[in-house]
């Protein structure tokens, strides 16, 4: 059980509350929570690996996720789009850190959360619309953890999960607590499917002269030397070190469509596993999919976050929805 301070109004899972609008209105079952805007902005957030599978804008109309027409949604596998949660490891663990035996990406999108529950703002007859939001927190902590994940990673940690909407843009901010007195090292990063009508008409601007390493070559270091970077083909890089006020814009057609902005988290990576790959992925559909996605993902991935008992770590992603 997590705990945090000012803790928000818990809502029993399986139960469903239905508001008239103007007020934001969330429903939950025993899989998942939806938070609705008086706008139509909804998000919804199941609670295997507390992942965010939807999160619409410009009223509802605009889905920003890409979510695989074959994601395994009842927990037997990480879901395949939408923004997976990684974990206390980025990738295949090396073998020589205590993450050695744990999967690809850690255990947070392997395991199920609890929904700790919501806090709200509206705005209702005192502004513009545009200032209703949402706040759904998730907590997960070792006592939420499977036998295996528990002895594969032997810590006493505390993660609190909070996904923000307000109108057109998705907030997701993770704080990572040593709740024991062994140190741990770990690694964070929201792994966001962000759809995109055509990835040949789809361009990333803001890493422009960013160190990064290239994982689909040799994980060789190169520096970024495009304003506009395109991707043409399998896509794994780690830009790293990013200046905190950066933003990472995605465009399509010249135009933006996200801006993607960070706090407390220093690295982005650009994935796209393009045709050959998406192929060999059992999840992922239909196969020429690959096109209408790209993953953005910011995290503090290229070192280790370091936490004696008793520290934090905390970060976030800020995603804008630019119509
Ligand atoms: O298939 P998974 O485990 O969800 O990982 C997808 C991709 O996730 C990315 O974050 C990694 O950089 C890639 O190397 C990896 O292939």
């Amino acid at each position: 059980m997590v705990d945090r301070p000012n803790k928000p109004t818990a809502i029993p899972v399986g139960s469903s509350t239905a508001v008239p609008a103007p007020q934001v209105d969330i429903s939950s079952d025993n899989s998942s929570v939806t938070a609705t805007l008086p706008s139509g902005d909804s998000v919804t957030v199941l609670l295997f690996g507390a992942t965010v599978t939807s999160w619409k804008s410009a009223g509802g109309k605009k889905e920003n996720l890409w979510l695989s027409e074959k994601a395994i949604l009842d927990g037997s596998k990480p879901v395949r789009g939408g923004i997976p949660l990684v974990f206390p490891v980025f990738g295949p663990p090396p073998s020589d850190h205590a993450t050695s035996s744990l999967p690809q990406h850690g255990f947070a999108r392997n395991s199920r959360w609890e929904f700790l529950g919501k806090s709200t703002s509206e705005s209702a007859g005192k502004g513009s619309a545009g200032d209703d939001s949402v706040t759904l927190d998730f907590g997960l902590g070792s006592s939420n953890l499977s036998d295996s994940a528990k002895q594969a990673w032997p810590f006493n940690f505390g993660l609190v999960y909070s996904v923000t909407l307000v109108k057109d843009v998705l907030t997701t901010n993770m704080t990572v607590r040593n709740e024991g007195t062994k140190p741990f090292e770990c690694q964070v990063l929201f792994h966001s499917y962000l759809k995109v009508d055509d990835i040949a008409n789809t361009t990333v601007s803001g890493l422009d002269s960013i160190e990064y390493v290239d994982k689909v070559n040799g994980a060789s270091t190169q520096t970024e030397t495009n304003k506009a970077v395109t991707l043409t083909g399998e896509t794994d890089r780690v830009y790293k070190a990013l200046k905190p006020e950066a933003k990472v814009v995605v465009k399509e057609n010249g135009k933006p469509l996200y801006e993607v902005g960070r706090d407390n988290l220093d690295d982005v990576v650009v994935w796209n596993p393009w045709a050959e790959k998406a192929g060999g992925m059992g999840d992922f559909a239909p196969k020429d999919g690959y096109k209408q996605m790209i993953c953005i993902e910011s995290g503090a991935v290229s070192g280790w976050q370091k936490l004696d008992g008793g520290d934090s770590f905390e970060g976030a992603q800020i995603i804008k929805s630019v119509l």
